[in-house]
């Protein structure tokens, strides 16, 4: 058998498999549009997406994957498939702190797949009143960098909004120097957002010490900006360099090759549990001598895991603090409610942000 002969049976081989996933895909999205008129005709109108149980079947797929596929590739995958099959029960609308090219419409692909209208919003704050407001299913913020810490920002958000946490994802975030020009030796200016400045100090510092830095809503306007300048450049992703049709001068030019962001899904309930949650909060405590050490107490006494903890001003009252804290279990497992129970009586604010499936990576 020659080469080409050999290369066209496995051609054949491919096609008829592709034959085969076709069917399936679709019989999957038949069975989809069957689960759709169920939970229609249990009464649930509003809202098909349910983040725990795509969790549980991304979790199962991964556990059965033998490759050579990655765990990652499969999970990209079947997130598209899923995206699709709930397109076909409800499209969803979902706005994310735009504008388009952020990192931010990335973790929102990531999470909902590509079969969803995408909506480029503001501020952080406008996605919190979208969502509240009914105009969008969910929204994707920010909140915290490995390297820079929280998004101080989307933590005041849920001070004063009754939205709830649906699901956590983790970008690893690279940082490009892109720019009209063709080399990185004639870049006087450079613009990105606060974080995207921050995360690439050092590098800077070192290769363009006197350029000057500009501050900028997002990275996705830095690059609308350098395309707009001569000896201008941003720091910004490949797609809001490609959108502006910009040169990658130097690529991965983050101080913290681990750079990673996490991104919150909100909505307005949160959902049950999966098994592997996470459950955030915000509690405060009218000061007096030990209050945080009696406010954390009841997690240690349940034996449950605090996974962060970050102060923020409370906006109440000089020197008033409330503190938010991830924790690892859902608020409906028994053992985190009853932390939750005991540490509701030491505290003077306390709000369940939401119970939520652990991120998979
Ligand atoms: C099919 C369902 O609806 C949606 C689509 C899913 C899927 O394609 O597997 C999973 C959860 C829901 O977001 C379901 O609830 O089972």
């Amino acid at each position: 058998m020659t080469d080409q002969d050999k290369l066209r049976q496995v051609r054949d081989r491919i096609d008829a498999l592709d034959t085969d996933i076709l069917r399936l895909v679709n019989e999957r999205g038949r069975l989809a549009q069957d689960v759709a008129r169920i939970k229609r005709e249990a009464g649930e109108q509003a809202d098909f997406y349910r983040p725990e149980r795509e969790q549980q079947v991304l979790r199962r797929l991964q556990g059965l994957n033998q490759g050579p596929l990655s765990d990652e590739t499969v999970t990209r995958l079947f997130r598209e498939i899923m995206s699709a099959c709930l397109a076909l029960q409800q499209p969803l609308r979902i706005g994310f702190l735009g504008p388009e090219g952020t990192f931010t419409q990335a973790a929102a692909i990531k999470q909902f797949g590509h079969e969803v209208q995408l909506q480029p919003l503001a501020s952080i704050d406008t996605v919190f009143k979208e969502v509240e407001s009914g105009d969008m299913h969910y929204g994707v913020v920010p909140v915290e960098n490995s390297t820079e810490g929280v998004v101080n920002h989307t933590l005041d958000c849920f001070l004063n909004s009754p939205l709830q946490i649906v699901g956590e994802v983790e970008l690893r975030i690279q940082h490009h120097l892109v720019s009209r020009e063709p080399s990185a030796k004639t870049i006087k200016r450079v613009y990105s957002h606060p974080q995207g400045l921050a995360q690439c100090r050092t590098w800077l510092d070192v290769n363009l010490p006197t350029a000057e830095r500009v501050t900028v809503s997002s990275t996705a306007e830095a690059a609308r900006l350098a395309a707009s300048e001569t000896s201008a450049a941003a720091i910004a992703s490949e797609a809001a360099a490609e959108m502006y049709d910009l040169h990658l001068l130097v690529e991965g030019i983050e101080d913290n090759s681990g750079n990673t962001t996490r991104f919150l899904v909100i909505g307005r309930q949160s959902p049950p549990p999966t098994g592997d949650d996470k459950t955030s909060l915000v509690v405060s405590r009218i000061d007096q001598p030990g209050g945080l050490v009696r406010l954390l107490q009841p997690l240690s006494d349940h034996g449950i895991n605090m996974t962060r903890l970050d102060a923020r001003p409370s906006k109440q009252g000089v020197w008033e603090y409330a503190f938010f804290i991830d924790l690892l279990g859902h608020a409906d497992d028994d053992r985190v409610r009853g932390a939750l129970d005991a540490m509701r009586e030491q505290a003077s604010l306390f709000r369940v942000l939401g119970s939520y499936p652990r991120v998979a990576r």
